[in-house]
């Protein structure tokens, strides 16, 4: 990836937030699923938005730092055919995980915080569009650290 696009804790949360926002009247879900781990932290934020407490996760392992290997369902929320059920990840990059997820629970609303193109019409719904050649760099992967002055390199 030639790019990269920094996102902050505050970022997260407001986008998030909004996300929450088009999920309006929550009386309409039976729950949230989290696709883990990246959609853990938006699931969070949208189950205290809604007052949602029933919160399930799928677990998919799919990246090795930012290499892509075999699609790995290791935990499968047991919600039918998704009726009812709103599933969010962080984000849709090529749409492998989105793809996956669609076959698992068709009739789910799926929902992400970040889409690039190549994985934006697989959602329902999503805040922020990002370039495909961008590397999305997510606030728990990163850390603060100190920069030396000017004067000092
Ligand atoms: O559209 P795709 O190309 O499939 O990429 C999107 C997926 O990649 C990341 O998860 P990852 O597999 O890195 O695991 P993690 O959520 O546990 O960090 C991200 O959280 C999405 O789930
Ligand atoms: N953090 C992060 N994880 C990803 N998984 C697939 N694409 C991305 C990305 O741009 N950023
Ligand atoms: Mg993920």
């Amino acid at each position: 990836m030639s790019e990269k696009y920094v996102v902050t804790w505050d970022m997260f949360h407001m986008h998030a937030r909004k996300l929450a926002e088009g999920l309006l009247p929550a009386s309409q879900w039976k729950g949230i699923v989290a696709v883990s781990r990246g959609g853990l932290f938006s699931a969070g934020v949208l189950a205290r938005e809604l007052g949602i407490r029933y919160v399930e996760t799928v677990c998919i392992a799919s990246y090795d730092h930012d290499q892509q290997s075999e699609l790995k369902v290791l935990h499968k929320a047991e919600i039918g055919d998704g009726e009812g059920f709103v599933i969010v990840d962080d984000l849709v990059d090529t749409g492998n995980t989105a793809r996956a997820i669609r076959e698992m629970y068709p009739k789910a609303r799926f929902v992400t915080v970040f889409a690039k193109p190549a994985g934006a019409e697989l959602v329902d719904d999503y805040i922020i569009s990002i370039p495909q050649n961008t590397w999305i760099e997510q606030p728990w992967d990163m850390g603060i650290s100190f920069v030396p002055p000017l004067s000092r390199k």
